[in-house]
């Protein structure tokens, strides 16, 4: 389980994430929603461990930033990060390697062919399309299984087959247990994965909501997240923030 409390993060005076707290249990799916600038990314790093915050996050009780919690962490970031020099496969390799890997062999082939990769296993990280890359980056985030995979906007640059598969793969994350947050504006992209749904705003979290308390409210995630972001209740929002 992952667990956020009070977590905050300022860039000079202002607060790109102020006081967030949430958990993510295992075998839910947490979607974290917000116009741009809200603070997903912010949040999504901190989480990972890669920029110093307030407040703490756990996974399974360590803290993420620490080398023990990291190999339980799984993040396919908005913008892949790969080598230009390695090769589709040798990138896979290499995560094999770094997360010391055992018995990943077949599930490397399996990953590729979901992501239609197999016959560019040759190709170097700047000789994909951007789909590609995102295919790609996406095998690299499920490669070591991890408890926790995190998604910044998964869906964007890929073909409908890709999305189709992913959203297979998110859900057969959660049938395994694992915990899974993804952060988008697509609304109808993950509309048939969440279970609970953040909404972000100037850094703070306006709304926390499970697909059940939504149901009972009846209305839509994209109304509230129109209602909250853009309506009435957003102005007086704004006034009081
Ligand atoms: N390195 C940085 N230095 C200064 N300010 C930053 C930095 N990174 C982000 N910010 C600011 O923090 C705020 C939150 O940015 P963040 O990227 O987390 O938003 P986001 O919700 O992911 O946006 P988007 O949907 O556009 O990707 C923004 O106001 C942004 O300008």
């Amino acid at each position: 389980m992952l667990e956020v409390s009070h977590l905050s993060k300022k860039y000079g005076k202002y607060y790109a994430n102020h006081d967030l707290s949430f958990r993510v249990s295992d075998g839910e799916i947490l979607i974290m929603m917000g116009p741009n600038g809200a603070g997903k990314s912010t949040a999504i790093k901190s989480i990972m461990g890669l920029l110093r915050h307030e407040g703490w996050v756990h996974m399974d009780g360590m803290p993420t930033g620490k080398a023990e919690a990291r190999r339980y962490l799984g993040y396919v970031p908005e913008m892949p990060a790969l080598y230009p020099n390695l090769t589709v496969d040798e990138h896979l390799e290499f995560i094999a390697r770094a997360y010391r890997l055992k018995d990943y062999k077949a599930y490397k082939e399996e990953l590729l062919s979901r992501m239609e990769l197999a016959d560019k296993r040759k190709k170097f990280g700047d000789e994909l399309s951007k789909g590609m890359q995102q295919k790609l980056s996406i095998c690299c985030g499920f490669l070591p299984r991890p408890k926790l995979l995190i998604f910044d906007e998964p869906m964007i640059g890929l073909d409908p087959h890709a999305i189709r598969e992913l959203k297979k793969m998110i859900l057969e994350l959660r049938e395994e247990g694992k915990s899974v947050m993804i952060s988008t504006h697509i609304i109808d992209s993950v509309e048939d994965l969440w279970d609970e749904a953040l909404i972000l705003k100037q850094g703070q979290i306006l709304a926390s909501v499970t697909r059940q308390s939504l149901a009972e409210q009846n209305t839509s995630l994209e109304d509230l997240y129109f209602q909250l972001t853009e309506g009435k209740e957003a102005e007086a929002e704004e006034a009081r923030l």
